[in-house]
């Protein structure tokens, strides 16, 4: 049974304003989050690692969500199972990115190119973001709202003025917005991806379509440019590629579960699809080594040669629509 809200802000570990001491200024105390509470459908408790989330539990689906990386941990419409992986072996640190659910990727996607120093797929996903509102709907959705604002952990790391809004709407579907805003004087160039992890029975028995024909960059083969063929991508192998200039709806199609997820978007130009199979699980320290089977990801993007290039004043928005049949 869930304790009261009340006692969950008590804990100690959720004191907020002691205990980030690496975060925003502007990051709101416990007793601010408990006022954005909708009671008994959305509220906030320390989640695993003790980092703070908010847990929704409504008429139509189950969500967590960490103010670390404004990350979408879990989604489970109500009488279905879960759409998210995650890993057991992630972490779940102030300064470390969580492995599954969805991280968020900004302003870089992968490694950043001559910066070696700069972490994997930018800042936002190690970031503390602040929530704004949490609201409910008339047909029960539940949306919660969050920002992120350049600072001085940001400048130093990418020298620009941004605004980061991130929407997550949690209903019988899952849908996230994110949107960039260039509050600065110059225009700046950045990359995002909502780097949805699915769940599935045994990734090897999946059949994604949407991408036949498309081109794509592979990840695992000297960024050679290759066209895929004209059937649903099937893995049979270590996986990881960026298919530009795609807006395409894919789908899911998982045996298995009996279920195929919908991945429909736009504002993005790239979708990536990743798998990391047997060697590259075994080599990442925050993934089981046999976990490799129960996921993949098919991520909503603009990354490579889809980079975008705002001009100050201006906003750009991605958005991802993820739905169970
Ligand atoms: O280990 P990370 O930084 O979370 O990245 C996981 C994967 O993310 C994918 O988006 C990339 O295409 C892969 O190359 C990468 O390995």
């Amino acid at each position: 049974m869930r304790a009261a809200p009340i006692l969950i802000l008590q804990h100690p570990k959720l004191d907020i304003d002691r205990r980030f001491g690496l975060k925003s200024p502007a990051m709101k105390s416990a007793s601010a989050l408990r006022r954005l509470e909708i009671p008994g459908i959305a509220v906030f408790e320390p989640g695993e690692g003790d980092l703070p989330r908010l847990a929704v539990r409504s008429t139509l689906a189950e969500a967590h969500i960490y103010l670390h990386g404004a990350h979408v941990a879990h989604f489970q419409p109500r009488g279905k199972d879960s759409v998210l992986f995650m890993s057991q072996r992630s972490l779940f640190a102030a300064d470390k990115p969580i492995r599954g659910g969805v991280p968020l990727i900004f302003p870089w996607f992968g490694p950043r190119a001559n910066h070696p120093e700069s972490p994997a797929h930018g800042f936002a996903r190690t970031a503390e973001w602040q929530i704004e509102s949490l609201t409910e709907d008339g047909d029960g959705v539940v949306t919660a709202a969050f920002e992120l604002t350049a600072d001085d952990r940001t400048r130093a790391l990418w020298p620009f003025d941004f605004k980061l809004s991130y929407r997550v709407a949690i209903g019988r579907t899952l849908t996230l917005t994110f949107e960039v805003e260039n509050i600065g004087s110059e225009p700046f160039t950045f990359e995002d991806a909502l780097h949805t992890y699915f769940t599935v029975a045994d990734v090897r028995q999946t059949a994604t379509s949407g991408l036949e024909n498309a081109e794509y960059v592979d990840k695992t083969d000297k960024l050679q440019r290759k066209t895929q063929g004209p059937e649903p991508i099937r893995i049979t192998s270590e996986t990881d590629r960026v298919f530009e200039s795609t807006r395409t709806t894919c789908i899911l199609d998982d045996p298995g579960m009996h279920r195929k997820i919908t991945v429909e978007k736009s504002g993005s130009q790239t979708t990536v699809v990743w798998n990391p199979w047997i060697a590259k699980a075994a080599a990442l320290a925050d993934f089981g080594d046999d976990e490799w089977p129960k996921m993949l990801c098919i991520e909503t993007c603009n990354a490579g040669a889809n980079a975008l290039t705002l001009a100050p004043g201006k906003t750009h928005s991605t958005r991802a629509v993820i739905s169970v049949s």
